[in-house]
C-alpha cells in the first residue's frame, strides 16, 4: 500500500485540523466540505474562518466541493462530518472504495444504534480490516497549531502500523489497537458526560462534584462498550478516560461548555445558539437513552442528562436525583 494522497471528508473544525497536522506526510491534502463559501475562502487565502480562524493552512491543502472529485483517487480516506450526517454524506460517493477510510467523527446513529465503523461498511461496501476509528483527547485548535497530542488509531494491527508509520508527525502520536468498538464508544459517550460535568460547573458545584462526575462517568462509557462487545481496558487508554478527561474539563469543549450553560441556566436552544458548532452529546445521550432499555443497563447520569435535554428536567434536581439513588457498592 503507497499513501500519497488523504482526503478528508468535512471542512469543519476537525476535517480541516486533521488536514493540517497531517499536511507535512503527504503530496496532496483535499479537504471535501459543502460550503461554498468555505471552500472559496481555504483555496484563495488558506483560511477556515467560520471554523478555525487563527490557523493558515498549509500550500498543499485544496479544499473541494464535489465528494466524487474528492475522493476519486486518494489513498486514505478520512470522515471527519457530525455523526448523525454520515450516512447521507458517504451515499454521495459513487466510486467503489478500496482504501483505508478512517472515522474521526464521534457519536452513534441515533436510528439505528450503530457506530461509524458500521455505517462506513453497510454504505461504502468494504471490508472490515480497511475500516479505522481515529479518537482521543484531541482539541482541533490544539492538533491545527501543532501542539503535542496522542491519540488512538484502531482497527486492524497490520494495515493501522502501516497508517500509524505514515500518520505519525512530531506532534501528532498515533497508537493502535484493535478494538474499534471500544474506541468508538469512549469517544461517543464522554461527550454526554462532559454536558454533566459542565453542568454541575455551570451550578458552581465544585471539584469533588466533577472528580465523582468523571469517575462515575467512565464507568457508565465502560458498561456500553462492553454491552456492544468492547473491550474494557481501551475506555482507560487515550480513547476513553484521555478524552473524557480533556472534554469534561478543557474550556475548548463544546459539550463542557453546552453543559455550562445549561447549569447557568440557559434554555438548551439558548445554549446550543451559543456554542454555535456542533455538539455531539445531544443527540448520542439520545442514543444512549434506547441503549439502556436495548441492552437492559443502567446509565443513570447519562439517564439525567437526556431528561434535562429532552424533558425540561432542572439540572439542579439532576443532582438531587443521582444524589439519592439507592446506596450502591463501587465497581465495575
Ligand atoms: N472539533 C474537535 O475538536 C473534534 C471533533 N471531533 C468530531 O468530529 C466530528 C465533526 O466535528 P467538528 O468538525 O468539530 O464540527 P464543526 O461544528 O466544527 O463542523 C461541522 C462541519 O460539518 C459540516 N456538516 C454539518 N452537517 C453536514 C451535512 N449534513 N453534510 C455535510 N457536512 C455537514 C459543517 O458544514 P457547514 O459549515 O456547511 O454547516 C461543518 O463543516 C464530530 O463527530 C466531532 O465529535 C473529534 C475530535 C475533535
Ligand atoms: O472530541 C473532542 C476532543 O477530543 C472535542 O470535544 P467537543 O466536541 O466537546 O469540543
Amino acid at each position: 500500500m503507497v499513501f500519497e494522497k488523504l482526503t478528508v471528508l468535512g471542512a469543519g473544525s476537525w476535517g480541516t485540523a486533521l488536514a493540517q497536522a497531517f499536511s507535512k506526510n503527504f503530496s496532496q491534502i483535499t479537504l471535501w466540505g459543502r460550503d461554498e463559501r468555505t471552500i472559496n475562502e481555504i483555496n484563495s487565502i488558506k483560511k477556515n474562518s467560520k471554523y478555525l480562524p487563527d490557523i493558515t493552512l498549509s500550500e498543499n491543502i485544496r479544499g473541494c466541493t464535489d465528494i466524487n472529485e474528492a475522493v476519486k483517487d486518494c489513498d486514505i480516506l478520512i470522515v471527519a462530518v457530525p455523526t448523525q450526517s454520515v450516512r447521507e454524506v458517504l451515499k454521495k460517493i459513487k466510486y467503489d472504495i478500496s482504501i483505508p477510510v478512517i472515522s474521526a467523527s464521534k457519536g452513534i446513529e441515533i436510528n439505528t444504534l450503530k457506530l461509524i465503523s458500521d455505517i462506513i461498511k453497510e454504505v461504502l461496501g468494504i471490508q472490515d480490516d480497511l475500516i479505522f476509528a481515529l479518537s482521543g483527547p484531541s482539541f482541533a485548535k490544539e492538533v491545527a497549531l501543532g501542539l503535542p497530542t496522542a491519540v488512538t488509531l484502531a482497527g486492524n494491527i497490520k494495515i493501522g502500523e502501516k497508517l500509524q508509520e505514515k500518520l505519525n508527525t512530531e506532534t501528532f502520536r498515533l497508537y493502535i489497537t484493535e478494538d474499534i468498538i471500544g474506541a468508538e464508544i469512549g469517544g461517543a459517550v464522554k461527550n454526554v458526560i462532559a454536558i454533566a460535568t459542565g453542568a454541575s460547573d455551570g451550578l458552581g458545584l465544585g471539584n469533588n462534584a466533577r472528580a465523582s462526575l468523571i469517575t462515575r462517568g467512565l464507568y457508565e462509557m465502560t458498561k456500553v462498550a462492553k454491552a456492544f462487545g468492547g473491550k474494557p481496558e481501551t475506555l482507560y487508554g487515550l480513547a476513553g478516560l484521555g478524552d473524557l478527561v480533556l472534554t469534561a474539563t478543557g474550556e475548548l469543549s463544546r459539550n463542557r461548555r453546552f453543559g455550562i450553560l445549561l447549569g447557568k441556566g440557559y434554555s438548551v436552544e439558548e445554549a446550543l445558539k451559543e456554542v454555535g458548532q456542533v455538539v455531539e452529546g445531544v443527540k448520542t445521550v439520545e442514543a444512549l437513552k434506547k441503549i439502556q432499555e436495548k441492552f437492559g443497563i443502567e446509565l443513570p447520569i447519562s439517564e439525567v442528562v437526556y431528561q434535562v435535554v429532552y424533558e425540561g428536567l432542572s439540572p439542579k434536581e439532576a443532582v438531587r436525583i443521582l444524589m439519592s439513588r439507592q446506596p450502591k457498592k463501587e465497581g465495575f
